[in-house]
């Protein structure tokens, strides 16, 4: 008589992962690198304490693809934030792990290759490596802590983190987010719902016990501390966008109910956009003209750009990809960005010292 199988009926393999120790081993953080990403975690820890008058801006690309290009889109990136720096702190988006709706490319780290070879591992390395380069330049990065792994193998190299709006109701990412060590931001639902937010922040700011991996990548009962610096992203909703004044002050009210401090970032892509990328910079505008009117809650933003507007599907035959263009959402394009965002601080530069921040 044959044996019953009952266990993994629907798992083909599994492999086994290098630790994350041996990861950071062979790709180590230089003090150069641990120095810029310390100043972008302090730096937004104090914007959000009220403490710095200036904006967090997260901006690049919906998804890294191509580790060149990345490079290439940090270079221009680092000279636009020294230029920026009295009034934005600007941080590079370096997104790995992309949430799908169904089903679609996961991102760097699931499909490094982009060919559905799925080689995670190296994909670990191509990641980290790119992060510990655009920190070298002196850039800081944040990243989307999708995978409840992966934070163990990356954080370290990171200064903000987002919580998507697909997960943001999720009891395990709320556990992840109460111990990253970076802020985080946890976006709105993507029906536009606040509550899931709301109650994000007030699970991920208390400890929490869980399962998770340890730096050795032994099965473990992490503790976590609670993460104070855990706040809101509008990204907009189903019923449409959320950055207008009458959304953002109704976000303040609920804040306030909840005794929560006032801190308010607003991701101009997304649903905010109707995902039309080129609508990003009227959104900044927006909230430009938000604060000039008296906003003191709105602290960050968040926008999706590259080297070259647009967007494009993954093609069969990867030389054919065109350079500088995002392989998931739409972006805009570099000289719409550094035109954005250097108008956002030529009328900020005067006003935001004088703001009276209400954390
Ligand atoms: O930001 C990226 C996308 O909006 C998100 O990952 C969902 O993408 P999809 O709806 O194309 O799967
Ligand atoms: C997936 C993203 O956003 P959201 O979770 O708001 O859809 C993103 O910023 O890449």
């Amino acid at each position: 008589m044959s044996e019953t199988v009952i266990e993994n009926l629907n798992v083909e393999a599994q492999e086994v992962l290098i630790t994350p120790a041996k990861l950071k081993a062979a790709l180590p953080l230089s003090d150069t690198a641990k120095a810029v990403v310390a100043a972008g975690r302090d730096t937004v820890r104090d914007i959000l304490d009220g403490k710095d008058h200036r904006m967090f801006i997260v901006v690049g690309p919906c998804s890294i693809h191509d580790v060149e290009l990345a490079k290439d889109y940090a270079g221009r990136l680092k000279k636009l934030a020294d230029e920026l720096s009295d009034t934005l702190v600007i941080i590079m988006r370096v997104y790995f792990e992309k949430p799908r709706t169904t089903v679609g490319w996961k991102g760097l780290i699931n499909d490094p290759y982009l060919n559905d070879t799925f080689k995670i591992e190296e994909g670990l390395h191509i990641g980290r490596k790119l992060l510990l380069d655009i920190s070298e330049m002196g850039l800081p990065t944040s990243t989307e802590a999708l995978d409840p792994i992966s934070p163990q193998y990356l954080q370290d190299c990171i200064s903000w983190s987002a919580i998507g709006a697909r997960t943001t109701e999720s009891q395990t990412h709320r556990e992840m987010a109460s111990g990253l060590s970076s802020a985080v931001g946890f976006k709105n639902g993507t029906d536009g719902g606040l509550d899931v937010a709301m109650n994000a922040i007030g699970s991920a700011v208390k400890p929490h016990r869980f399962l998770g991996i340890n730096n050795e990548g032994q099965v473990s009962v992490i503790h976590t501390r609670g993460n104070r610096y855990a706040h809101v992203v509008l990204r907009g909703g189903s019923a449409g966008p959320n950055y207008d004044s009458v959304h953002i002050k109704l976000c303040e009210r609920a804040l306030e109910k909840a005794n929560y401090p006032k801190n308010i970032m607003v991701d101009c892509s997304h649903a905010n956009s109707d995902k039309k990328p080129e609508l990003q910079p009227l959104v900044m505008e927006d909230v430009t003209n938000q604060i000039l009117e008296g906003n003191t809650s709105i602290v960050g933003l968040m926008i999706e750009s590259n080297i070259n507007p647009g967007n494009q599907k993954i093609p069969a035959d990867l030389s054919t990809l065109e350079y500088g263009v995002s392989v998931t959402d739409g972006c805009i394009g570099w000289e719409d960005t550094e035109a954005a965002l250097r108008d956002m601080r030529d009328k900020l530069r005067d006003v935001l010292p004088k703001r009276k921040r209400l954390v």
